[in-house]
């Protein structure tokens, strides 16, 4: 049985797209939260919300309604709309919020005092960077506070990503370079698997044995540097003998600047986040 304290709060999504799928789906199969206590909204697919429902046993609507009813009454409201939703669907949610709630960003590069200014609130906000990898609990969330968030508030928004992975609490500057690593890092794992299989296929391979072999190539170095807590630069000199065929690939890895390629692919995703925050318009625009 659990004890979490997420269990006496209801939970509005507000937008139920693979992120919100992936924190609530979390949420209910670790049994941190009630089923019956999650409702999950979005702009128009009613087909989508009724699958939810079926598949995890939570509340739904598109119903403006019962919507309304749903976020009036949540203790924590989950954004999980896209940057170019936020204006229009800000604008619905601002006269149903109050100051007793909390609020829960995922939205890349949406900084907290534009949460404020647009929502014209100073409720407790928490924003958040998480990625995908949620969806099967293997998430890597970075997670920031507003100042009127309380100790306890912290604990349940702590709690709410713990449920689909890992957490680090970061100041609010930071979470645009966690973008950058974190929340789009899973594409650049998947881009080097395409790559290696390409490869692999190029070189004689099926596509079968080309895809097992890249995943379990991935899996097991990942697990590798989790389970003999080494540092991956110390795993990959153990791979690396001297003049061998490693070294051969490094070094035509490193002609093709391979390392600086990452280092700017990250900075660049930071970069983008903070433009896609800065490009939400703010209150005076809008209008
Ligand atoms: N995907 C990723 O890897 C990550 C995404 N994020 C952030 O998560 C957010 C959501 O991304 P993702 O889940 O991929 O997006 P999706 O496109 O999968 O889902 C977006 C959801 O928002 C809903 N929506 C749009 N407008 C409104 C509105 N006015 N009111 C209510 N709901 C609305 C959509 O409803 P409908 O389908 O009915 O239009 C849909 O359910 C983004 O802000 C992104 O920056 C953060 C980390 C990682
Ligand atoms: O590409 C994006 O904008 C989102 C945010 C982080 C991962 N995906």
């Amino acid at each position: 049985m659990s004890t979490s304290s997420l269990l006496q709060n209801r939970i509005a999504f507000v937008g139920a797209g693979s992120m919100a799928e992936a924190i609530f789906r979390g949420l209910v199969e670790q049994e941190v939260a009630n089923p019956q206590h999650i409702y999950v909204t979005n702009r128009s697919d009613q087909a989508k919300l009724e699958a939810i429902r079926e598949t995890y046993g939570v509340q739904v609507s598109s119903d403006p309604v019962t919507r309304e009813s749903f976020i009036r009454e949540a203790d924590i409201v989950v954004l999980c709309m896209k940057p170019k939703d936020v204006e229009t669907a800000f604008r619905d949610l601002q006269p149903l919020l109050n100051e007793r709630q909390m609020l829960v960003s995922v939205i890349a590069g949406l900084a907290i005092p534009k949460i404020e200014a647009l929502l014209q609130t100073s409720m407790p906000i928490v924003r958040t960077m998480p990625n995908t990898s949620s969806t099967i609990g293997l998430g890597a969330t970075g997670i920031s506070f507003s100042s009127s968030v309380t100790e306890a508030g912290k604990q349940l928004a702590i709690e709410m990503f713990e449920a689909v992975g890992i957490v680090s609490v970061v100041e609010e500057s930071k979470l645009d370079v966690v973008t950058g690593v974190s929340g789009s890092g899973p594409a650049y794992v998947y881009y080097f698997m395409e790559a290696m299989t390409k490869a692999a296929v190029e070189g004689g391979l099926s596509e079968e044995d080309a895809r097992r072999l890249t995943l379990q190539t991935v899996m097991g170095a990942a697990h590798m540097v989790q389970h003999t807590g080494e540092d991956p630069a110390e795993l990959r000199r153990k791979v690396t003998s001297p003049n061998g065929t490693t070294q051969a690939a490094i070094e035509t890895l490193d002609r093709h600047q391979f390392c600086e390629g990452i280092v700017r692919a990250v900075f660049r995703s930071a970069e983008r986040a903070k433009e896609i925050g800065e490009q939400i318009a703010a209150p005076s625009a809008s209008k």
